[in-house]
């Protein structure tokens, strides 16, 4: 199945909601540790695994660099294409997260159709996926996450967000 083509709701998350969700996470992962590395799925992973990293107190951190989604300029990246791994994880990661010896812990901002996650999935399969947000389709393939949202959302992150002028609702917005 697709994403949704054309998202019709939006889930604005501002820095302050993200770092309290970012939080919430770990809270609901110290049970699941603890863990040897860490490894985040860039770029969206990079924030959450700061925060998650620091409040885990893990210091091997490893990324897995993924593209899929690629929009118009101007416009948020709401289309799908082709999933490209453009760099894997070490040798020894990939047998700590075989389960040879250790504990991985995967972090991602969201999972969506679940493309991202499953491709990251096969490369290590015992690892421990988490996501701060997920919709319902990708839902079944991360272990732990905080916040669902409807798979006809649209999540808009605060580094990919600014202030802007809003117009009064009472003017058909
Ligand atoms: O479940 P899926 O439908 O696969 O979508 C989820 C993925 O999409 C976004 O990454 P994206 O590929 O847009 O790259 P980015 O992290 O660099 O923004 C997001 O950060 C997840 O990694
Ligand atoms: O910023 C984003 N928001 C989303 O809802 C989403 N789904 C896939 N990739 C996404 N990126
Ligand atoms: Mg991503």
């Amino acid at each position: 199945m697709a994403a949704a083509a054309s998202p019709e709701k939006h889930f604005p998350v501002s820095w302050d909601m993200f770092h309290r969700d970012c939080r919430a996470l770990t809270w609901r992962l110290a049970g699941a540790g603890p863990f040897d590395a860490l490894v985040t799925v860039t770029r969206g992973g990079l924030v959450p695994a700061a925060i998650v990293a620091r409040e885990l107190g893990i210091r091997v951190i490893e990324t897995i660099c993924v593209a899929s989604y690629g929009g118009a300029a101007g416009v948020p990246d709401t289309q799908q294409g082709n999933l490209q791994i453009l760099k894997g994880v070490t040798d020894a990661i990939v047998a700590l997260g075989r389960g040879d010896g250790g504990k991985v812990l995967i972090v991602d901002d969201l999972v969506d159709t679940g493309k991202t996650a499953r491709v990251v999935r096969d490369l290590l399969p015992k690892a421990h996926f988490a996501t701060v947000y997920a919709k319902p389709m990708g839902r079944p393939l991360v272990d732990t996450f905080i916040t669902e949202v409807s798979q006809d959302t649209w999540i808009f992150f605060p580094w990919d967000t600014g202030l802007a002028f809003q117009p009064p609702i009472a003017g058909g917005a």
